[in-house]
């Protein structure tokens, strides 16, 4: 397969260190060439080897952590806590080796990465011989290599200038997503990518999601916001770019932007459909990408150049959208143009280098062979060849793969250590799947912990004008009154801490009834201490409280919790002085489910038990001023109200 895709029947390649010397007709080049290693390709496919555009290969160690769930799911409530307390130098040079066994199996000879730890990475690199684009991660939060996106950026700038020269590895740097950046340390990246001429790696657009909160943050598509950001004044590879408008494909073309579609993983996390033949026909570099092993599970190029091409037939209902043809230049010529390599390798030429697979043609999936119709050969190989049908592979002029053997990795030994690992992290992974506590924890940035000790009373309010009457009393002095409205979800766990999680969403709500602030708080408790303390309760709490980034769909699907119950209530808050002590006074009104009865309840931190005495003393009289009778004391919350309303 050469510049011009054409077939050669009875071809031969003729190889010299790392240059492909010659490509034409077999006996010709017999005629004119000796050679020390002479392999016969009789019944087989000479193709360049592939190029897998977009992936974070050390994953291959988590693959099949987590399944089957949403990408916000799937990456902030599994892998990153995983990757937080496992990715390390020497995870990522074993989930390397792992994945370049995999990519050599299957026929890749290139790939571009987006990981980090991307030295160790390099270094196996190097070791094993294929050719990579090597792309350091930097995020605006703490990453397994970088406590900040300085240190990020300071790693990667030391990465580029100790492996810019290796002869098959580019280094260079990779903003993770817009979502994962800011402004500044996108500004960044693309300022160090520029000062070394390096390309650049970013995800983007991959799901409807970041597109609605980048519009929401920004004012703007992700595309345009990106290309305002200057982003794309270098040579950069966006990943995934599914949800992509007209205006914003042009703004990749324009920007000569290479795309790397994902499609396995895209259908995995029902990310949705990219239009792949819609950018394609407007003239951007579309390549494939296998992205991670934990979101596809595998890095089989094969698979995703026969998904590229039945998918793109999908939205359009056009069986002629992305023929066999153009996936094949898809994971090869395009991918190459991606990673930099458009004009040394991506096909088979003359001068290019010996990035080179020899695939099986013979095996019962493939035949018979139909020799009237020459581009029938890439049906074959993008409809019915299997990655298992890759024979030899060859990159920078060496043999990775010679008969299905590979020469440069031991891959039962690395077989035998991934699984060690396998069961260190499912062995925590379990642990915290116990623990409702430690998933909170785990998704929750900011998690504080809060032990307070609380006298309480709470009591029906027969009449609300009594209120006034509480607040205008001499020994009363208002410091803050607020207005709320409560939404309230509680997740209820069935483990021997009794646990719950409570997400709340509170609306601030001004003198005319107008919503003013929304803030989302997840509340963790275990089975709280009490007792009762005259009329009032002395309650322990040892709560944690974080601030809920994740929208409440999120925390459904990660908790799984036994059950979910919903709550909402009017709250209005004084925060008072009572004869100089500080006291919280609510009065509710339930809205969800209706009660036809508002609550007051007046409650003030406590550390000792003369302390607590003491306020609950307070709490009485101020009961009584309310004229609450001692009767319409409520023990209960409002949540375990709920089986008696
Ligand atoms: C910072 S690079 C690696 C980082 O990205 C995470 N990741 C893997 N696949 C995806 C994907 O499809 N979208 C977004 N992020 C992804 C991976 O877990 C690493 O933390
Ligand atoms: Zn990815």
């Amino acid at each position: 397969m050469n510049d011009a895709m054409e077939v050669i029947q009875n071809g031969a390649v003729a190889i010299k260190d790392e240059t492909i010397v010659a490509i034409g007709p077999r006996d010709i080049l017999e005629a004119r060439y000796t050679a020390d290693t002479v392999v016969d390709c009789q019944d087989q496919y000479i193709l360049p080897g592939l190029v897998n555009a977009h992936t974070h290969v050390p994953m291959t160690l988590l693959r099949g952590l987590a399944d089957d769930l949403r990408l916000d799911v799937w990456l902030m409530g599994y892998i990153m806590p995983v990757e937080r307390e496992f990715v390390s130098p020497e995870f990522c040079r074993l989930g390397t080796q792992l994945a370049c066994a995999e990519m050599i199996r299957s026929g890749v000879t290139s790939f571009a990465d987006m990981y980090y730890f991307e030295a160790d990475i390099a270094k196996v690199v190097d070791e094993v011989g294929m050719r990579a684009m090597l792309c350091e991660s930097v995020l605006k939060f703490p990453s397994p290599d970088a406590p900040t996106y300085e240190d990020s950026l300071a790693y990667t700038r030391q990465f580029i200038e100790d492996w810019r020269a290796h002869p098959r590895i580019t280094p260079t740097v990779a903003p993770h997503a817009p979502y994962s950046n800011t402004r500044e340390t996108l500004e960044k990246c693309t300022a160090l990518a520029q000062e070394f001429d390096m390309p650049l790696m970013i995800h983007l657009s991959e799901t409807k999601r970041e597109v609605d909160d980048n519009v929401a943050e920004y004012g703007m598509r992700v595309m345009p916001w990106v290309e305002e950001v200057g982003v794309f004044s270098v040579p950069t590879i966006a990943a995934h770019c599914v949800h992509v408008e007209d205006q914003e494909i042009h703004i990749l073309h324009k920007n000569n932007v290479s795309v790397a579609h994902c499609p396995s993983a895209n259908l995995k996390l029902a990310s949705g459909i990219a239009p792949v033949s819609h950018m394609l026909d407007i003239g951007v570099n579309v390549a494939i990408g296998t992205d991670g092993p934990a979101s596809n599970n595998d890095l089989d190029m094969f698979e995703e150049m026969r998904l590229a091409a039945l998918l793109a037939k999908v939205a359009p209902h056009n069986p002629t959208a992305v023929p066999a043809q153009q996936a094949l230049a898809m994971a090869t010529r395009n991918g190459a143009k991606a990673l930099g390599l458009e004009g040394k390798a991506g096909i088979l030429a003359e001068g290019l280098l010996a990035d080179i697979i020899v695939v099986d043609a013979n095996n019962t999936h493939n035949m018979p062979h139909f020799e009237h119709n020459p581009t029938a050969v890439y049906s074959q190989l993008v409809y019915a060849c299997k990655s298992t049908d890759v024979r030899h592979t060859i990159c920078h002029g060496q043999f990775l793969m010679r008969d299905r053997q590979l020469t440069t990795l031991d891959e039962a030994q690395i077989a035998q250590q991934a699984a060690a690992y396998a069961s260190e992290v499912g062995t925590f992974l379990s642990q915290r799947e116990e623990n409702t506590l430690s998933k909170l924890i785990a998704v929750g940035i900011d998690v504080e912990r809060a032990e307070s000790f609380e006298v309480q009373t709470k009591a029906v309010l027969n009449d609300p004008s009594k209120i006034e009457d509480l607040l205008s009393h001499e020994d009363v002095e208002v410091i803050r009154a607020v207005h709320y409205r409560q939404y309230d979800t509680y997740f209820l766990f069935n483990d021997q801490d009794n646990s719950r999680v409570r997400y709340r969403e509170d609306d601030g709500i001004d003198a005319d009834g107008n919503v003013t602030s929304v803030r989302m708080r997840l509340t963790y408790t275990s089975g709280e201490k009490e007792r009762s303390f005259h009329d009032s309760i002395l309650l322990s709490h040892s709560r944690f409280i974080a601030p809920a980034s994740h929208p409440l769909r999120f925390y459904e699907e990660f908790f799984k919790a036994t059950d979910e119950r919903h709550l909402q209530k009017e709250r209005r808050r004084w925060h008072i002085h009572y004869q100089g002590t500080l006291y919280y006074v609510n009065l509710d009104r339930l809205i969800d489910p209706e009660v036809d009865q508002l609550f007051v309840e007046i409650k003030a931190r406590t550390w000792s038990q003369t302390d607590a005495e003491h306020k609950a003393d307070d709490i009485r009289q101020m009961m009584h001023i309310l004229g609450v009778d001692t009767n319409h004391v409520v023990s209960e919350d409002y949540l375990d109200m709920q089986e008696t309303l």
